[in-house]
């Protein structure tokens, strides 16, 4: 068997299309096209290379950009000024920080400080809790793009037993809440490095979403036959990107969003969602 692709780079198209025509509209009646803001400190190349990739999405979708960069020693009350000016402006309609910031910041007191109705990551605190709540809330980008793109794809998710191998606060920590609301009711394990006995508790699973950082993680051997495999990792080496997910894995998986063009777009193609329904509410407004 050879796994059926969960294709993130042309569902994420797709949206960006279904996007484009809501953003006509809101701009049709609030009379500003929805801005997306970005806070990028210091010169990583990966980072930049990321925020260049959101403004190139958003200009297809019809959104504008709104860039901050600062340099990499910049105070906290320099980042704090920028998240203030962000929260007050009218052009922008939703942003992110860039993480990670550079160590010195302290990265949860810029994340308090801003506007959780401009909060495009869905990683506010009062956002996460309002997630935690289940009450309407922009919802962190990866895991809403893995939902997505498993819905538009048919994988059952109704009593899915889900693995997930990673416990980060973008990925595996909120994900479990999403598929464990009535609307998806997947049962979730959460795997982390103290978890004994990993390859069981993925061989167990129907979906595996690996977001754990470390290369190769997931092989063949550890899956049952036919399960839908995400990779979510992304480590820099020198033989260039390479996911969580081991190659030889797409023969035994039914499913596979393959790092790059599975789950990465699909997290772009979310943030640019969360944008617009803050433009959308905006509009209901006028
Ligand atoms: N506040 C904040 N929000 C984020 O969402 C955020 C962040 N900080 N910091 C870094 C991580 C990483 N991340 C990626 C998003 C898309 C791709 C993506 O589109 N990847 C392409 C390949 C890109 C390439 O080739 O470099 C793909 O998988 O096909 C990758 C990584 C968002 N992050």
């Amino acid at each position: 068997m050879t796994a059926q692709l969960l294709d993130g780079k042309a569902t994420a198209a797709a949206i960006r299309q279904e996007l484009a025509e809501r953003v006509a509209k809101s701009t049709a009646i609030t009379g500003r096209a929805p801005g997306l803001g970005t806070v990028l400190v210091g010169d990583d190349p990966g980072s930049h290379a990321y925020v260049g990739g959101k403004h190139r999405d958003c200009a297809q979708v019809g959104i504008a950009s709104l860039r901050r960069e600062l340099p990499a020693d910049a105070s906290q009350q320099q980042v704090e000024e920028t998240i203030d000016e962000l929260n007050a402006d009218p052009a922008c309609t939703g942003y992110i920080v860039q993480l990670p910031l550079p160590r010195h910041l302290d990265a949860s007191a810029v994340l308090e400080r801003m506007d959780p109705a401009k909060d495009a990551d869905g990683l506010h605190p009062v956002n996460l809790g309002r997630l935690v709540l289940g009450v309407e809330a922009p919802l962190p980008c990866t895991p809403r793009g893995i939902v997505e793109l498993l819905r538009r794809h048919d994988v059952p998710l109704t009593g899915a037993r889900v693995c997930v191998i990673g416990r980060g606060v973008t990925v595996g920590r909120p994900i479990g809440l999403l598929l464990t609301r009535r609307s998806e009711n997947a049962t979730v394990t959460l795997c982390h490095t103290g978890t004994k006995g990993l390859a069981w508790h993925v061989r167990e699973a129907d979906i595996v979403v690996a977001a754990a950082g470390s290369p190769g993680l997931i092989t063949k051997d550890m899956l049952r036959p036919g399960a839908a495999v995400l990779d979510v990792g992304i480590t820099r080496t020198d033989r260039g990107l390479v996911g969580d997910i081991h190659p030889d894995a797409a023969q035994v998986a039914g499913w596979l969003a393959p790092m790059p063009g599975g789950v990465g777009p699909m997290t772009r193609a979310m943030l640019l969602t969360h944008v617009v329904e803050a433009a959308e509410r905006n509009a209901n407004a006028v």
